[in-house]
């Protein structure tokens, strides 16, 4: 299907989704170990996508590469160097940064390097800006929402003039003064000490990692406002979850800008909690949302919800009943009557700690819901996919997935049952199927992955009381359902994942999958018993 390409998506990303805007950029987690492992490491049809996009990816998504972030990222390397030119022996573009960083705040005036040269003005101030104009970065800085003394602001537009043919003047009424704190010759900038600080914390992700505001909050005591970049005890004043310990729990996010105009997407489960978000965010992307559910009334609000907030009228409600076969099969006969094409199937519909129950078929309810149900969806709906490749298959299985064993000899639990284990059978038979079906679909341009979405604050735990109780309260520490959206957004969307496949993710990055989530044989096996009780042939 051919996709427009667009600059920008219009807003399919919270500000702070920028921050992880490649996520591809992250370092990989642990790769698979083990028997598998080199392949588990690629994917049977792909490579990592860690730090390299694919060259196809054009033909997925319709976002160009993203531009440069406004304020260049400082490495510890360049930083070392800036900090060496306090002695006057540097000579190199890091020069601007320590102008902003060490020389700014520092005690010690730095000389413009001799070797720069008065033509060598951009090369001394490292930011770009034009000989004699004020630098770019100072003036990015200021304009980042700090709430900068007046005494700040102008010095650091001097300071940063420094070395070039004229000094930036102070804004009318302005008076430098001595910094709050003392110790530093140079109004408002903080003291010596603070500025080597910083240099020691080059390497670290709060210096390396700079971008404007939002994306990056500093360290602040206070809850609610964070520090300006360069530490002169400016404060923001834009809002930031309070503490950094939240920030840890939302995990990673899909940085894709990738637009879906034209894409159809069928999305299990889409009524709350992951699922919900989900086709929220593949909706803003300008995809055809199909939201599949068992109960059309809560469906309905969700898609009228969804419709209102993205502008996309193209969210549609289904029956599914993913504990039904014969409601499996309705919704098939009657998407693919109506729908020619299909792009990207999330089964991430879930039921968790059900008592002991049976699907309409006789099935255990987790195996019966979370995989059967799947594997039978996916198999009628698999040829449509095909027809419209590139396709993703993205099924939502969950960390619970390594406290599971595929119990052959009683696999709807009836010889002995703990709905906590069934569930985490059910999430491991997930891992599995998507392996063996990765396998399956080499060559075919239909890519499969499996995924955590981290713990999120949903009602699948609806049939515990006391996990309903624990997750109210422990909430705090529990991803929003936005957040565990992330992950399914990143593998139903990313450019770098185009031809990755069979993987499986956490936090949108690569995760460790267990031994038995490993197992070749044992996800040969399944695919065949499932075959069996569900009366399909699938080769
Ligand atoms: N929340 C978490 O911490 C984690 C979640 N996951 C996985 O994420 C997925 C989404 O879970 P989450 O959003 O948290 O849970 P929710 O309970 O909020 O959402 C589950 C969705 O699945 C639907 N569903 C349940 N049974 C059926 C069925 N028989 N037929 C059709 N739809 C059904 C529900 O519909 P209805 O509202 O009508 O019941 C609901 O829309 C699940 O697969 C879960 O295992 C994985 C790891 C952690
Ligand atoms: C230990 C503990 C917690 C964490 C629970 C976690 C991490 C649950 C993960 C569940 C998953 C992965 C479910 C779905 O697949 C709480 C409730 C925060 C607080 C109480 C103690």
């Amino acid at each position: 299907m051919a996709m427009g390409r667009t600059g920008h998506c219009p807003a399919p990303l919270p500000p702070s989704a920028a921050r992880t805007r490649a996520c591809a950029m992250r370092r990989p987690a642990l790769p698979d170990r083990g028997t598998g492992a080199a392949q588990a490491e690629r994917g049977p049809g792909g490579a990592l996508p860690a730090g390299s996009r694919s060259r196809s990816a054009a033909s997925w998504c319709s976002a160009p590469p993203r531009p440069a972030p406004p304020i260049a990222p400082i490495g510890a390397g360049r930083l070392l160097r800036a900090r060496s030119v306090r002695g006057g022996r540097g000579a190199d573009g890091a020069v601007g940064d320590a102008e902003l960083l060490g020389r700014g705040a520092g005690r010690r005036r730095v000389r413009a390097p001799r070797a720069a040269g008065g033509g060598a003005l951009r090369q001394v101030r490292g930011c770009g800006a034009p000989r004699g104009a004020p630098c770019r970065r100072a003036k990015r800085l200021l304009s980042g929402g700090w709430r900068h003394t007046k005494g700040f602001r102008a010095a650091l537009l001097r300071r940063c003039a420094v070395g070039g043919s004229r000094l930036e003047p102070l804004p009318r009424g302005v008076r430098l003064s001595r910094a709050r704190g003392g110790g530093s010759r140079w109004p408002g900038f903080a003291p010596r000490r603070r500025a080597d600080s910083i240099g020691r914390r080059a390497g670290s992700r709060a210096v390396s990692q700079w971008q404007p505001w939002p994306h990056r909050s500093g360290r602040s005591g206070r809850s609610g406002v964070s520090r300006c970049p360069v530490r002169c005890r400016a404060r923001s004043r834009r809002r930031v979850p309070p503490l950094s310990c939240r920030r840890y729990v939302a995990g990673g996010r899909c940085g894709s800008a990738a637009r879906l105009d034209g894409k159809v997407a069928v999305i299990t489960g889409a009524n709350t909690g992951i699922g919900k978000e989900t086709a929220r965010e593949l909706a803003r992307r300008g995809a055809r949302v199909i939201i599949a559910c068992r109960d059309i009334a809560k469906a309905e609000a969700a898609a009228r919800e969804i419709r209102a907030e993205t502008n996309n009228q193209e969210v549609i409600v289904k029956k599914l009943d993913l504990a039904d076969t014969r409601s499996i099969r309705e919704f098939a006969n009657s998407f693919l009557a109506e729908e020619k094409e299909l792009h990207i199937l999330i089964n991430n519909a879930g039921v968790m700690l059900c008592p002991y129950s049976k699907t309409a078929d006789g099935f255990e309810m987790h195996l019966g819901v979370n995989h059967l149900g799947h594997f039978l969806l996916t198999f009628l709906l698999l040829e449509r996919l095909k027809q419209s490749a590139p396709s993703r298959i993205v099924n939502v299985s969950s960390l619970a997935h390594h406290g599971g064993r595929i119990r052959f000899h009683d696999l709807n639990g009836e010889k002995s049952y703990n709905r906590g284990l069934a569930y985490c059978h059910s999430k491991l038979a997930n891992v599995l199927f998507t392996r063996e079906l990765a396998k399956r679909l080499q060559g075919t341009k239909v890519t499969a992955n499996a995924l955590h979405p981290g713990s999120v604050h949903s009602e699948l735990v609806r049939h515990s009381f006391v996990m309903t109780w624990l997750w109210r309260i422990f909430s705090f520490f529990l991803k929003t359902p936005w957040e565990g959206a992330q992950t399914s957004v990143y593998c139903a969307v990313a450019e770098e994942l185009e031809s990755v496949t069979g993987q499986y993710f956490s936090d949108c990055r690569p995760a460790y999958v267990s031994p038995w989530g490993r197992d070749d044989e044992t996800a040969k096996k399944l695919w065949n018993v499932s075959c069996e009780l569900l009366g399909i042939q699938w080769d």
